[in-house]
């Protein structure tokens, strides 16, 4: 039961997870229009009622339909962004004459603007000034959500209201959405896991062993806590499905888009190498950059993603930078 109309949702992103949310707010229920920046993505799923380039080997529901016109997807009563993080900014200027005031805009991608340092929310207040805003992250991978295999998410917004009416306007039998009013903790957890995850296939490609992915995958969560409560994320919410859960998925599994690339990485290649073979989104690369930034302004000590960013721009060899973290001074474990 919603207290708003959220009838028609409108998804703008035709990759692979804004195609899995597709058919997750479809299986909740609602009238669903996707937004593709390739017209062949509009056409596949208007005519085949599949997404072959982003989402192979799902049938869509042919009740979901795909534009390529945003002003057609702006007359949803919600909007879930799910654009790759570095592209969010030109989106959502196309898209903002056509918004309208109070109309939801649910950002689904995870990232830190390179250019800016921005999280995903600050870039679309700087666009969007007065916009209604949500985050929705969380452990959640496009073909498992798709497949209707169980998921569960965080729904952050600074309304409560509005956090449990998009929550049941997506909960479908098998995704579930926990509302949060914690915006930022949501969104730092979802950016910051993907460089982590990074990391994690480092230490598989690199065959180090399962004690030195426990012991990475830990002291990445203490620095995932640090980042986050210095700005301004609460420690529950990082505890929880966005922070802790999402970083448990990546580090976890090699249908992780950043963690295969540190596999990679482990086993020898670059990151252009590796990126050229492509189409897909790797969010981790650019978030890395961003993150050490802050980080270094702000001095808040992250040894674990330095050594990411150090390794994807090509600024250390995979074992310097394994080298230069084992051999930092020890410290107490809670410092
Ligand atoms: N795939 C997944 O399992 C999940 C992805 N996400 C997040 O969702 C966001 C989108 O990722 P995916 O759907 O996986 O993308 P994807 O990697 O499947 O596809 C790439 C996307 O980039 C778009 N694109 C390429 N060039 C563009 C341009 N110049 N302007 C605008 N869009 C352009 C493509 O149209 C396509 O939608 C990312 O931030 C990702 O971290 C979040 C949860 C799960
Ligand atoms: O965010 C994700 C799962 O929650 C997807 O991770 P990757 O982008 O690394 O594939």
């Amino acid at each position: 039961m919603t207290g708003r109309q959220l009838q028609t949702i409108g998804i703008v992103g035709g990759g692979a997870w804004g195609t899995a949310l597709a058919t997750v707010a479809r299986r909740a229920g609602r009238d669903v229009l996707l937004w593709a920046h390739e017209p062949e993505t509009v056409a596949a799923i208007n005519q085949t009622h599949a997404n072959p380039t982003y989402l192979p080997g799902v049938d869509l529901d042919p009740a979901i339909e795909a534009t390529s016109q945003l002003s057609e997807v702006a007359t949803c009563d919600a909007l879930l962004i799910v654009s790759p993080a570095q592209h969010l900014r030109d989106i959502l200027g196309a898209l903002q004459p056509y918004t309208r005031t109070g109309q939801p805009l649910v950002l689904c991608c995870k990232g830190i603007e390179q250019s800016t340092g921005l999280l995903m929310s600050q870039v679309a207040a700087d666009v969007m000034q007065g916009a209604t805003i949500a985050v929705l992250s969380g452990p959640s991978f496009a073909a498992e959500a798709a497949r209707e295999l169980p998921v569960a998410v965080t729904l952050a917004t600074g309304a409560e209201d509005l956090g449990r009416d998009l929550s049941h306007a997506l909960h479908a039998p098998a995704f579930r959405c926990y509302w949060s009013g914690d915006v930022v903790g949501a969104e730092i957890g979802g950016a910051v896991k993907n460089v982590y995850a990074i990391a994690a296939g480092i230490v598989v490609g690199k065959e180090l062993g399962s004690s030195a992915q426990a012991g990475l995958i830990t002291r990445s969560f203490a620095e995932m806590a640090r980042f986050g409560v210095a700005m301004g994320a609460a420690l529950e919410t990082l505890i929880g499905l966005s922070g802790l859960g999402d970083l448990v998925l990546t580090c976890g599994s090699e249908q992780s888009r950043n963690m295969s690339l540190g596999i990679a990485l482990g086993r020898g290649a670059t990151t252009a190498e590796v990126l050229s073979e492509r189409l897909s989104v790797t969010e981790g690369v650019a978030t890395a950059q961003a993150m050490v930034e802050i980080a270094r302004a702000r001095g808040i000590e992250l040894p674990i993603a330095e050594a990411v960013h150090a390794i994807v721009s090509g600024e250390m060899g995979v074992d310097a930078a394994i080298d230069a973290l084992l051999s930092r001074p020890l410290r107490s474990e809670t410092e």
